[in-house]
C-alpha cells in the first residue's frame, strides 16, 4: 500500500497530471471507457444490486456521462485564474486565485451506487489535476471488479489506482498520508476514516447519511406527492442516501396517502412485485435481518411482505409510528416508509430540530410559503420542494451533508473546488519603497493614520469615483514620499 501511494506521489510530483490539455484528454478516456465497455459496466451494477441494466444505465451512467461532459465543457474557465479585488496597497500589482490540485486523493465509496459514488468523485479528483486512489466498496464486488480491470486500461496507471478489499485493505490505506480523502458511507466509518486523517492532517469530505424527513403539508396535491414519493423511496429497494426516510403530516391525511402510494406501486411494479424488472433486492443478508428487526411492533399498512432466500422486502407503509421506535431511531435504508403524525407545520420543524441534521429534505405543499418557511427554519445537507432525490441530478447545486449527514459537497464545479486549493497569488513590483515605508519599522502615529487611510478607506467603483481614488492615492503617496 505504502509503495502504490508513493509511486502516485512520485508521478504527481512530475507534474504530469497538472496541465489542462493531460486532465482533458484522461477525462476523454474515462468517457471512452464508459462507452465502450457501458456493457460490463451495467452488468456489473447489476449484478451487485439485483438491478435491471436499464435501471443500472440510468441511476448510474447518465450521472457520470453528464458529469464528464460538464467537466470537460467548463474545465478551462474552473482551472484559470481569478484576478481578485485590490486594497490601495496593491493597486499596482497583481492580485488573483490559482487554482491547484492537491496531490494524492482517496476516494472511498459505498455499495448502493457502486459506479457513481466512485467515479463521480473520480471526475472532480482528475479535473483538478490530482492523483487519485479509488477503493469501491467489498459489499458491491462485481462493480468493484470491473473497475479494477477497467481503469487500468484507460487511465495513466502511474496517477490513478484501484485498491480494492475490505476492513484489513481499508484500514492499511488509511495509514497511509493523502492530501484529501471522500469517502461516501455511514457514519460511524466517518468517524474512523476522520480520525485516521487527523493524524496526517489530511482534509476529509464525508458524505455520510442519516434520516432525511418528508413533510406533506394539508394544502397540497396528494396524487403528485405520493408518486414522487414512492418513486424515490422504493427506487434501489430504498436503498438510496437521500430516499425519504419518513413521512410527517397530519394525521388526517394518513390513510389516503396509505392508499395512494399503494395505486402508485401498482402502477410501477404490476400486481407480482417480485416479478418486475423495476424492483431491486436488499444487498446482504445482513441488513435483510435488521431490515426485518424494524417492522417489529409495527402497524404495517401496506406490503410487509418477505422472502429471505432472495432478500426480497415489498414496499411497505407504516401508520401511526411512535416517533420513539426502533424505526425512527435509525436510517432504514430499505424500502420501509413509517408515517409519523403531527398536528402542523410548526410540530414538524420542531420534529426535524430535534433530530441529527439530515442528508436531504423534502416539503409538499401548494403553498410556496409554507416551503421557503420549512427551509428557513431547519437546515439539511440538501431540500428538494415537492419533489424527492432530484436536487443530486442538478449540478450547479452542490451535494454534500451538514452536521451528522456530513461535510463538505461535490458534484460539478464543487467537485473541482473540493480536490483543489485556491491559492491566494499576489504578484509585486520591486518599486515603490517610498509608499512602503509606512509598513517598516519604526512605527508612528502618523505611519497608522496613512495606513488606515491606504487600508480602510471605502470607495465610490463607479467611473467618477474610480477616476477621483487614483488622483488621490497619487496624492497621498506624494505626500507620504515627503513626510517619511
Ligand atoms: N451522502 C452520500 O452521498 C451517500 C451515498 C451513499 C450512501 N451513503 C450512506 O452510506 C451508508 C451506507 O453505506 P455503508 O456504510 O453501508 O457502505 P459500505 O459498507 O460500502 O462502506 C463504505 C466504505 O467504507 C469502507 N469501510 C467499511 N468499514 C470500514 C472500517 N471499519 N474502516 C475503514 N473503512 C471501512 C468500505 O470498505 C467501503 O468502501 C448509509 O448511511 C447511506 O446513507 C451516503
Ligand atoms: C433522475 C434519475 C433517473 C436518477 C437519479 C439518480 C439517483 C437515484 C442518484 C442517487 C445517487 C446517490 C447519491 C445515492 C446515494 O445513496
Amino acid at each position: 500500500m505504502e509503495r502504490q501511494v508513493l509511486r502516485l506521489r512520485q508521478a504527481f510530483r512530475s507534474g504530469r497530471s497538472r496541465p489542462l490539455r493531460f486532465r482533458l484528454q484522461q477525462l476523454e478516456a474515462l468517457r471512452r471507457m464508459v462507452q465502450e465497455r457501458e456493457k460490463e459496466i451495467l452488468a456489473a451494477i447489476a449484478a451487485d444490486l439485483s438491478k435491471s441494466e436499464l435501471n443500472a444505465y440510468s441511476h448510474e451512467v447518465i450521472t457520470i456521462l453528464g458529469e464528464i461532459d460538464f467537466m470537460l465543457g467548463n474545465l478551462p474557465e474552473l482551472a484559470s485564474a481569478r484576478p481578485a479585488k485590490k486594497n490601495l496597497l496593491t493597486m499596482m500589482d497583481e492580485a488573483y486565485v490559482q487554482p491547484e490540485p492537491l496531490g494524492v486523493v482517496l476516494i472511498i465509496g459505498a455499495w448502493n451506487y457502486p459506479f457513481v459514488l466512485t467515479m463521480q468523485p473520480l471526475v472532480g479528483a482528475i479535473a483538478a489535476g490530482n492523483a487519485a486512489i479509488v477503493k469501491p466498496s467489498e459489499l458491491s464486488e462485481n462493480t468493484a471488479k470491473i473497475l479494477a480491470e477497467l481503469l487500468p486500461q484507460y487511465l495513466d496507471q502511474d496517477l490513478y489506482a484501484i485498491v480494492n478489499g475490505g476492513i484489513p485493505e481499508t484500514t492499511e490505506l488509511l495509514k497511509q498520508r493523502f492530501d484529501h480523502i471522500l469517502y461516501t458511507g455511514n457514519t460511524a466509518v466517518g468517524k474512523i476514516v476522520m480520525e485516521a486523517a487527523a493524524k496526517h492532517l489530511t482534509p476529509v469530505t464525508l458524505e455520510l447519511g442519516g434520516k432525511s424527513p418528508c413533510y406533506i403539508d394539508r394544502d397540497c396535491d396528494l396524487d403528485v406527492a405520493c408518486r414522487r414519493i414512492a418513486w424515490g423511496k422504493y427506487m434501489n429497494c430504498g436503498q438510496t442516501c437521500i430516499a425519504p426516510d419518513y413521512i410527517l403530516c397530519e394525521a388526517s391525511l394518513q390513510n389516503q396517502i396509505v392508499q395512494k402510494i399503494k395505486e402508485t406501486v401498482k402502477d410501477f411494479y404490476g400486481e407480482n412485485i417480485k416479478a418486475s424488472p423495476d424492483y431491486e433486492r436488499i444487498i446482504n443478508l445482513r441488513h435483510f435481518k435488521r431490515l426485518q428487526s424494524l417492522l417489529k411492533g409495527q402497524r404495517i399498512a401496506f406490503g410487509g411482505e418477505m422472502d429471505e432466500a432472495t432478500r426480497y422486502l415489498a414496499p411497505t407503509i407504516l401508520t401511526d409510528v411512535d416517533p420513539n421506535s426502533k424505526v425512527m431511531q435509525e436510517e432504514i435504508f430499505g424500502p420501509i416508509l413509517p408515517i409519523v403524525s403531527v398536528k402542523n407545520v410548526d410540530e414538524a420543524i420542531n420534529f426535524i430540530n430535534d433530530r441529527e441534521k439530515p442528508l436531504a429534505l423534502y416539503v409538499f405543499s401548494r403553498n410556496n410559503k409554507l416551503i421557503k418557511r420549512v427551509i428557513d427554519e431547519t437546515s439539511s445537507g440538501g431540500v428538494t420542494g415537492n419533489d424527492v432525490i432530484m436536487h443530486f441530478t442538478v449540478n450547479s447545486l452542490p451535494f454534500g451533508g451538514v452536521g451528522a449527514s456530513g461535510m463538505g459537497a461535490y458534484h460539478g464545479k464543487y467537485s473541482f473546488d473540493t480536490f483543489s486549493h485556491q491559492r491566494p497569488c499576489l504578484l509585486k513590483g520591486l518599486k515603490g519603497e517610498s509608499v512602503n515605508k509606512l509598513r517598516y519599522p519604526p512605527n508612528s502615529e502618523s505611519k497608522v493614520s496613512w495606513a488606515k487611510f491606504f487600508l480602510l478607506k471605502q470607495f465610490n467603483k463607479g467611473r467618477l469615483g474610480m477616476l477621483l481614488f487614483v488622483c488621490l492615492v497619487a496624492v497621498a503617496a506624494v505626500i507620504v514620499k515627503d513626510q517619511l
